[in-house]
């Protein structure tokens, strides 16, 4: 089914709305009368979108990342508009590099107060793959080095940061890092391989 931009829309307000109460259920504090009847409405809004379902979550088109890079800076490319488990990420990119800005709230905790690890890997890994398919290069991460230089924050802005390292034949490399307060406190860097195909 096509996808109208009403309907675009509409499923990333839903998805929005979803990372809302995903937050809310998570931190409240309620007592348990009202949580066991917001479980009720909740189970109630599952079984309603669920009664016609896609078999995958919708996917974007591949050349939406090249096509916001051509427009320049000022055209960020929305990541995981249409999947309220993905951290969403506004992507601008400027010449061969790539850049967002991210608050991480408490549905991102690992040790207390912190960016979980497997999160801000999954981050390094976007930034990093859409920018190689930002150069029209349909690639897949075949190794992900990471080191973690000191913890990162959450409930503060974090500049997230990827460019392009080397391209041999099928082989690219990107490099990566997150920094908070001008200092960086993750690097990473990917191996992606092209491969063939849609
Ligand atoms: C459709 C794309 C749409 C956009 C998607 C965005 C993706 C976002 C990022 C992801 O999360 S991707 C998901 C996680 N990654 C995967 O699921 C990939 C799983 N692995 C594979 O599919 C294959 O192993 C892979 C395509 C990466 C390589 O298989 P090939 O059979 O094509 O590779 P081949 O064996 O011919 O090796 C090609 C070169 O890459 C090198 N290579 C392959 N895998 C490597 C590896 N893991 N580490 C280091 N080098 C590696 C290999 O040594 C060789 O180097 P040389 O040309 O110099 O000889």
């Amino acid at each position: 089914m096509d996808i109208t931009p009403e309907r675009q829309q509409a499923a990333n307000d839903l998805v929005a709305a979803t990372r809302e109460v995903m937050l809310a259920a998570s931190v409240t504090d309620m007592d348990l009368d009202e949580m066991r009847a917001a479980e009720r409405v909740l189970t109630e809004v599952a079984r309603m979108l669920g009664k016609r379902a896609r078999p995958r979550v919708v996917r974007a088109p591949f050349d939406g990342p090249a096509t916001a890079r051509s427009a320049g800076p000022d055209h960020p490319w929305p990541l995981f508009a249409y999947n309220p488990l993905g951290i969403p990420l506004q992507i601008h990119f400027d010449g061969d590099g790539a850049t967002a800005r991210l608050t991480p709230d408490a549905l991102y905790e690992g040790p207390p107060d912190l960016l979980h690890g497997g999160f801000s890997a999954g981050l390094m890994d976007c930034m990093l793959g859409v920018l190689i398919q930002a150069q029209g290069r349909r690639a897949v991460t075949a190794s992900l080095d990471l080191s973690y230089l000191r913890p990162t924050p959450l409930d503060q802005p974090l500049d997230l940061r990827s460019r392009i390292a080397e391209i041999s034949g099928r082989k690219i490399t990107a490099e990566g890092w997150i920094e908070h307060e001008g200092r960086r406190t993750v690097e990473a860097r990917g191996l992606f391989i092209e491969i063939d195909g849609t």
